[in-house]
């Protein structure tokens, strides 16, 4: 007999969709094991109003396969000049989030907030309107090393922002630091964070040792291997502080296997497989259904997905390589085996 495990059917509460020709591929691998998605801002230009918003939400929809429900859910990028004015116009329109990038931070983050005291009239709207912050946590200053850029960020910036907004609900984006998950666990509720599977099934290692390997390239940049423990440690726990954000993120091959590579890890894939594949390394499928499907409903206040998806122990290997508009893309994982697979 088969092993498989059922669980309430998944959303991916952070995920690249990109735009134009990328979405058939985009949309289609999302929708193939999620309901609905958090779709970031950080196009060229980004998407910074709720007319923009709006008009990328037709452009994904236009996109998602027949016969498969699949819900784009919008978020709007602060830039210094974004005001109370906008955003509530984007929470009229039903924007669910706005995206804090500070300036520099990642892919397409040079229109992001270059001072967070630029944004807090806008901060104060979401507050009171009930939309929430997601925060790519890293400081920028080139001073502050690249594996520190998150911790400092929390030092700096979240602590102040989670105090000064005591209501606001926020969400630190894929989390990669034991700083990071203590942060969260020990906030006070309305805080919550995301977790890749990258950063739960790989460490540092995997990107530097024996050769650098630029598809696991990604920001903030994988850790050390004691810090990968500790987010496969929050994301097993059953806390709903925790959940899932593929944070997949395509980049054409030919700008990943570059000599100034871009950051990013295309997961979408098979996004949920390669958490059943973490989860179950750790002994911990039990907890998956949590993670994946029911605390970030629960966080953003929306109903749980009611159908189900199956996952059936059986190995399968990943492509070499995908379509993407007519561009080669390679699929984190590209060529090894994974032993759940999604029916
Ligand atoms: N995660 C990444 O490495 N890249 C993301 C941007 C982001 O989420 O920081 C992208 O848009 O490519
Ligand atoms: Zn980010
Ligand atoms: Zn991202």
């Amino acid at each position: 007999m088969t092993e498989q495990i059922t669980l309430r059917a998944p959303d991916d509460w952070h995920i690249h969709l990109r735009d134009g020709a990328a979405l058939a591929r985009t949309v289609g691998d999302a929708a193939r094991q999620f309901h609905r998605a958090i779709v970031m801002p950080n196009l060229v230009p980004p998407v910074t109003t709720a007319e923009k918003a709006l008009a990328y939400r037709e452009r994904i929809r236009a996109q998602i396969p027949a016969g498969r429900a699949f819900e784009p859910l919008m978020v709007i990028y602060l830039t210094d000049k974004t005001d109370a004015e906008v955003i509530r116009q984007a929470h009229a329109a039903g924007v669910i989030a706005a995206k804090l990038y500070p300036a520099g931070a990642t892919t397409n983050s040079d229109s992001g907030v270059t001072d967070i005291a630029n944004i807090y009239p806008a901060l104060e709207e979401m507050q009171s309107c009930g939309m929430k912050l997601l925060l790519h946590g890293e400081v920028t200053t080139s001073d502050i090393d690249i594996f520190d850029r998150e911790q400092v960020f929390i030092e700096k910036t979240l602590s102040r922002l989670v105090d000064d907004f005591p209501t606001l609900k926020i969400v630190f984006e894929h989390i990669t630091t034991t700083n990071a998950a203590e942060f969260v666990q020990n906030a006070r509720e309305g805080v919550a964070a995301t977790i890749t599977a990258h950063h739960l099934l790989y460490n540092r290692n995997h990107m530097l040792v024996g050769g650098i390997r630029p598809h696991f390239y990604c920001l903030p940049i994988l850790k050390r291997g004691d810090h990968q423990t500790a987010l496969i440690e929050a994301a097993t726990s059953g806390s709903p502080k925790f959940f899932l954000g593929t944070d997949s993120a395509p980049h054409a091959h030919h700008k990943k296997e570059h000599e100034c590579g871009c950051a990013g890890c295309y997961t979408a894939y098979s996004a949920i497989e390669l958490y059943a594949e973490a989860f179950e390394r750790e002994g911990k499928l039990d907890k998956l259904e949590g993670f994946a499907s029911n605390f970030g409903p629960d966080f953003y206040g929306l109903p749980r997905n009611e159908d189900t998806i199956t996952l059936v122990k059986q190995p399968w290997t990943l492509p070499e390589g995908l379509d993407m508009g007519g561009e080669k893309l390679i699929p984190l994982a590209a060529g090894e085996t994974l032993s759940w697979k999604l029916v």
